[in-house]
């Protein structure tokens, strides 16, 4: 299994292919596959347990798999279920402290984020203060700190209000327009129109699941482009 960094816009930003991953005798990823170009909004959905936060910690990396190639054309953003946050830590000091990380010159797109998903009166507040609802905008700030080129979001907007819910997919919007490509691990299959793809997770592979209605469009094969 090889993860590797490409530059260039022809190619998709994520290949994945063949991808496996077993927790001892569960064999949970038999043989992904996923191409995410520029711009694109996939959803991946399926059955509890079916693999799906798997799938996405294997596509960021931050999980080793078994088999099969990874490949990520530009920078990442990972948004993982449970937010990996410094409970002692500050808001603000978060913000600092990832910037300083990612070598950011300044803390423009923190802060632009703070007022779009409207939690900047939280800045002085410790982590390990915040509600599960503040805890999870500032897990998805960290992820979209240094712009990245693709974002993998597991289930980025469980327990936003509605308000916060909106507010998350004007972002969303705002990334396409600019070319981000988006994976998301959701539930909400009454929001299926949103995306381009869904990707279906069972069996430990992925076929796409048509996310328009009968007759809208024509269905896009994800595994053939
Ligand atoms: N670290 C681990 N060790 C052993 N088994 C694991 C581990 N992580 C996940 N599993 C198992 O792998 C399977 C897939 O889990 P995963 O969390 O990827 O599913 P999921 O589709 O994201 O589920 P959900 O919709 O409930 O969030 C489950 O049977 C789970 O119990």
């Amino acid at each position: 299994m090889t993860t590797k960094t490409e530059t260039g816009t022809e190619r998709p930003v994520l290949r994945a292919r063949d991808v496996h991953k077993s927790y001892g005798r569960r064999r949970v990823l038999r043989g992904a596959d996923l191409t995410v170009r520029r711009g694109e909004l996939v959803a991946v959905v399926g059955e509890n347990g079916a693999g799906k936060s798997t799938l996405l910690k294997a596509l960021a990396g931050t999980l080793p798999t078994d088999r099969g190639e990874i490949t990520v054309a530009g920078g990442l953003g990972y948004c993982p279920q449970e937010p990996v946050l410094s409970d002692n830590l500050t808001v603000g000091q978060h913000l600092r402290y990832f910037a300083a990380a990612r070598r950011l010159p300044d803390l423009r797109r923190g802060e632009e984020l703070l007022d779009v998903l409207g939690f900047r009166r939280y800045l002085g507040h410790s982590a390990g203060t915040l509600s599960g609802g503040t805890r999870q905008k500032l897990n998805l700030t960290l992820a979209l700190l240094h712009d990245p080129d693709l974002l993998l979001l597991d289930e980025p907007y469980q327990g936003f209000d509605w308000d916060t819910y909106l507010r998350f997919w004007d972002l969303v919007s705002g990334l396409r327009e600019r070319g981000k490509a988006i994976v998301v691990i959701t539930h909400l299959v009454f929001e299926q129109d949103r995306f381009d793809l869904l990707a279906d997770l069972a069996g430990g592979r992925l076929s796409p699941r048509s996310s328009r209605p009968a007759g809208a469009g024509e269905e896009r094969r994800h595994d053939d482009r």
